[in-house]
């Protein structure tokens, strides 16, 4: 059993784009910048901003972290983007995502200039990614296939379960897993909350990604000895036990699938360090066509 090691996937993509900003900073040119936008105080998008401001850093972007309050109007942060849009020195532009109720999350990621757009988001880059053009790919989906390609995953033929059918992972997961390059060629099947018959379908599965944000939904009696299981899930579950006060779990029972899967992703430590990573190289894509 291969444990799919985050850590290490994405400190190896990390150094790659490391070197080649350092390459271009020798070059007398100007750093990549990533402009990440934050409504209110949630923990855990603390956290992940703060998580992308700290990879920035490392790998030699500058950032610009624009907070706004809880209570902020959806003009003020349409207005907020538009300024970024027209700003420049930004080449890559995020809102970090769940957004207050009364905001369209709809209207703001279509307010995001579609070369800007390191999300990869907005109707544009999604149906470039369904079309099979080049686009910003967003940064789960592009963070799990450069983890697949780090630890030499066989992919073709194959067939994959996508467990959740979201715009961020699910959708356009199940998309690059089918489509025609090195990680992908499966056949996919995508499973949602309406799904008859799950366990089965997921028993068929060569590769299962888990993306329904139930923590520890797949259990080793729904997992075909050998498969490739990527865990999506991130919830954060109370456990005054915990340094924190809460413990991250996954879509996925860990200990008991890894004594059946043929490897895995662990969480934390998996799946969320390569969405961090993804995003990085979307960034450095962004403003390569922008310098250009
Ligand atoms: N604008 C966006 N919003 C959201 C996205 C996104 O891609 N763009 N995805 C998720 C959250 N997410 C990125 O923003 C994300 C999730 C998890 C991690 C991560 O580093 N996880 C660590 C654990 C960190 C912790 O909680 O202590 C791990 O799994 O090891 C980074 C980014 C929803 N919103
Ligand atoms: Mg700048």
């Amino acid at each position: 059993m291969q444990v799919l090691d985050g850590k290490i996937a994405s400190q190896s993509v990390k150094e790659q784009l490391r070197q080649e900003v350092s390459q271009l900073m020798a070059e007398g040119k100007r750093a990549p910048h990533l402009a990440a936008i934050l409504v209110g105080s949630n923990g855990a998008s603390e956290t992940y901003v703060a998580n992308k401001v700290k990879s920035c850093a490392e790998i030699g972007f500058e950032s610009t972290l624009v907070r706004l309050e809880e209570t902020v109007s959806e003009e003020a942060l349409l207005n907020t983007i538009q300024n970024l849009n027209n700003d420049a020195g930004i080449d890559g532009i995020l809102v970090q995502l769940p957004l207050p109720k009364h905001i369209s999350e709809q209207k703001v990621i279509e307010t995001i200039h579609p070369d800007k757009d390191v999300d990869g988001f907005h109707p544009n880059s999604v149906g470039k990614l369904v079309q099979g053009l080049e686009t910003f790919v967003p940064a789960t989906p592009y963070g799990i296939m450069l983890m697949l390609e780090h630890f030499n995953i066989s992919t073709k033929g194959k067939h994959a379960v996508v467990i959740g059918r979201s715009n961020i992972v699910g959708r356009p997961m199940s998309v690059l897993l089918s489509s025609n390059h090195a990680y992908g060629n499966c056949t996919v099947t995508i499973c949602h909350s309406h799904t008859a018959n799950l366990k089965e379908i997921c028993l068929q599965g060569d590769i299962i990604v888990a993306a329904l944000g139930r923590p520890e939904f797949v259990k080793a009696d729904m997992v075909k000895p050998g498969a490739v299981i990527i865990d999506v899930g991130i919830t954060r579950v109370n456990d005054a036990t915990a340094k924190k006060g809460y413990r991250i779990k996954g879509d996925v029972a860990y200990n008991e699938v890894a004594t059946v899967a043929g490897a895995i992703t662990p969480v934390p430590g998996g799946v969320g360090l390569m969405t961090i990573a993804g995003l990085m190289k979307n960034t450095l894509v962004a403003y390569k066509r922008r310098i250009s």
